[in-house]
């Protein structure tokens, strides 16, 4: 890589404002809550907060299904306190990346309604419309233009009775795809991106932004996709790094950030995306964007049946894949690190172990693993307290649109709801979106008033402000892991091996640089293990602890012996 990039020793905190702090007692997060709590996030030592949306939404998607790009949700606040919020952070030395969201809009937004009045609007083309299936009548079951499943269950396209045509969407139908085949999408995309630009914001985290180049046929269709399992054709390989998409994301980057001061991050969220691929995105010389969200390592216990088919987690296939991408961006590229988000259950419960007697020494590991691998880290609200999984009972307890769609369709089909549910209450997506637990009192302190969606019964325990003091704490284990990756150049930039690949219970790797080395050791079991099998072993016992989460072991025990879910990083010079 060429010149050191400031987001190379960042750490990136991500706030899902519906879940963080409300201001206003309405139950739900909002940008006066996340003011609040500032001196929280300049506390653990982030450098910049990804947040995601906030903009005026129907809400159908939990804000990612947006009708004004360029405001607030009022149920979130004004532009103005967004401007205080944004003041606040920069005051602390603190970035604040705004969520975009292009590959689709809300229904609700003037550029689809204007688009659905008739087929001459000037605004028809910027969304993906169709006619029926030749011979067949629209709104007839598979009369759809192609068989393309929705992200969010159901067919990923939409009758639209008044104009005879159907509609794209790859999630829910009140998130219509835009058409970025259309010159002036893309035009009006990078004018709201430099309008936000313009407000001070640093830079953008991209959603599905790998979608948004269809491969559209000479003749205007799109393919049918092939049907494996399930309902409908897997129309992924159709629209997930399209035909299109480095030409739309360089010209972005020439349109939007080019010529432009000032330090900014931008980070693709790319489902399905491959290391060739991210090297492509993410190769300074092609200047299309820094880091993307690669997802290998979080669909590892899903089987064939996709995400609800749930496996076991092996810690050999996490190594393997995210060993993979680090040798594959090793020269070229740059990864970005995340063991959650909104979008997945919880770290701790799901890599880690949420057992009362390993759960604070698993949420330390699993931080002291990822914010040392090569790469920028991301840090999901909530993670750095160690907060869990919820004990979701029956299908009430939901409230994410995906969640909701799998379960009606699933046992629409004759599904067991007990077996759907089962699924639900470990991969669904409200696990993570659970309200933040900032201390023991009725709602976790997160609003006075009735929180959206329940608070987890845990919170008496893991809390911040029971954690906030104490220098045992997870949440003090990431401020140090944080600290690390700011004093220690090799952690920032450091060459990567991955040791003891095959080994079911200790992740082993080095981090190098001339003059410096550190020996990561992490034993990610409920059951003690020993690395002696690393090489140099003898050198690495008699060298210095730079960051442990546990008491040195006893004398009488092998010096590289590690009590479960115990890490330690060493320092060689
Ligand atoms: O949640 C997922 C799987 O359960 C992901 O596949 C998710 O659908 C995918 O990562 C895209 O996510 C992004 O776009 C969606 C549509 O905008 C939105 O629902 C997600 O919250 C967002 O992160």
């Amino acid at each position: 890589m060429t010149e050191p990039q400031w987001w190379q020793s960042a750490v990136v905190y991500q706030i899902y404002p519906r879940s963080f702090a409300d201001s206003d007692g309405d139950g739900i997060g909002d940008l006066g809550g996340i003011l609040a709590k500032v001196d929280h996030l300049a506390r653990l030592g982030v450098d910049v907060v990804w947040l995601s949306p906030v903009y005026p939404s129907p809400q159908d998607d939990a804000g990612y299904d947006i009708s004004d790009f360029q405001d607030i949700e009022p149920v979130f606040g004004s532009l103005e306190i967004f401007d205080q919020l944004l003041a606040a952070l920069h005051e602390r030395g603190i970035k604040l990346v705004m969520d975009l969201v292009v590959n689709h809009t809300s229904d609700e937004h003037a550029w689809f309604q204007q688009a659905r009045r008739s087929k001459d609007d000037p605004k028809r083309d910027w969304y993906w419309w169709r006619p029926p299936r030749e011979g067949m009548t629209g709104g007839d079951p598979g009369a759809e233009p192609t068989n393309w499943g929705s992200f969010f269950s159901g067919s990923a396209w939409e009758w639209d009775e008044s104009t005879g045509e159907y509609y794209l969407h790859l999630f829910s139908k009140k998130q219509p795809d835009l058409n970025w085949e259309n010159r002036e999408v893309r035009e009006a995309v990078y004018a709201m991106m430099r309008w936000w630009l313009d407000r001070g914001v640093d830079g953008f985290r991209m959603d599905v932004i790998n979608m948004i180049s269809k491969a559209v046929q000479p003749d205007g269709s799109l393919p049918d996709g092939v049907v494996s399992h399930g309902l409908y054709g897997d129309g992924t390989p159709l629209f997930t790094d399209g035909p299109r998409i480095h030409e739309y994301l360089a010209e972005m980057n020439r349109e939007v950030f080019a010529g432009r001061d000032g330090q900014f991050l931008t980070v693709g969220e790319m489902p399905g995306v491959t290391i060739d691929e991210a090297i492509r995105y993410t190769d300074p010389a092609r200047a299309e964007v820094d880091m993307v969200f690669q997802f290998e390592h979080v669909t590892l216990d899903q089987g064939p049946g996709g995400k609800w088919d749930v496996q076991p987690l092996r810690l050999t296939d996490v190594k393997a894949s995210l060993g993979r991408w680090q040798a594959g961006l090793a020269e070229v590229g740059w990864n970005s690190l995340y063991w959650n988000n909104h979008d997945q259950p919880r770290a701790v419960s799901r890599y880690g172990s949420d057992a009362p007697e390993h759960r604070v020494r698993s949420a330390k590991c699993l931080a002291t693993v990822l914010h040392l691998h090569r790469g920028t880290p991301y840090v999901y609200q909530g993670e750095e307290l160690g907060m869990t999984n919820f004990p979701f009972g029956g299908i009430g307890d939901f409230r994410d649109i995906e969640s909701l769609n799998h379960y009606a369709e699933a046992t629409g089909h004759g599904e067991d709801p007990e077996d759907v549910l089962k699924a639900l209450r470990y991969m669904g997506r409200d696990n993570a979106r659970t309200p933040v637990q900032w201390d023991d009192s009725a709602n976790a302190g997160f609003t006075t008033g009735t929180p959206w969606i329940a608070v987890n019964p845990n919170h008496t325990e893991i809390n911040a402000s029971a954690q906030i003091d104490d220098e045992d704490s997870v949440f003090a284990h990431y401020r140090r892991v944080i600290e690390l990756r700011h004093t220690e150049k090799v952690v920032a930039t450091g060459d990567f091996t991955m040791l003891l690949a095959d080994h079911d219970q200790i992740y082993a790797f080095v981090r190098s640089e001339p003059g410096t080395a550190l020996l990561v050791l992490a034993n990610m079991s409920n059951e003690t293990a020993v690395a002696d099998q690393i090489p140099d072993a003898a050198e690495w016992e008699r060298a210095e602890v730079l960051l442990t989460n546990a008491p040195s072991p006893e004398p009488s025990q092998p010096r590289l012996s590690l009590q479960p879910w115990e890490a330690r990083v060493y320092r060689r010079r």
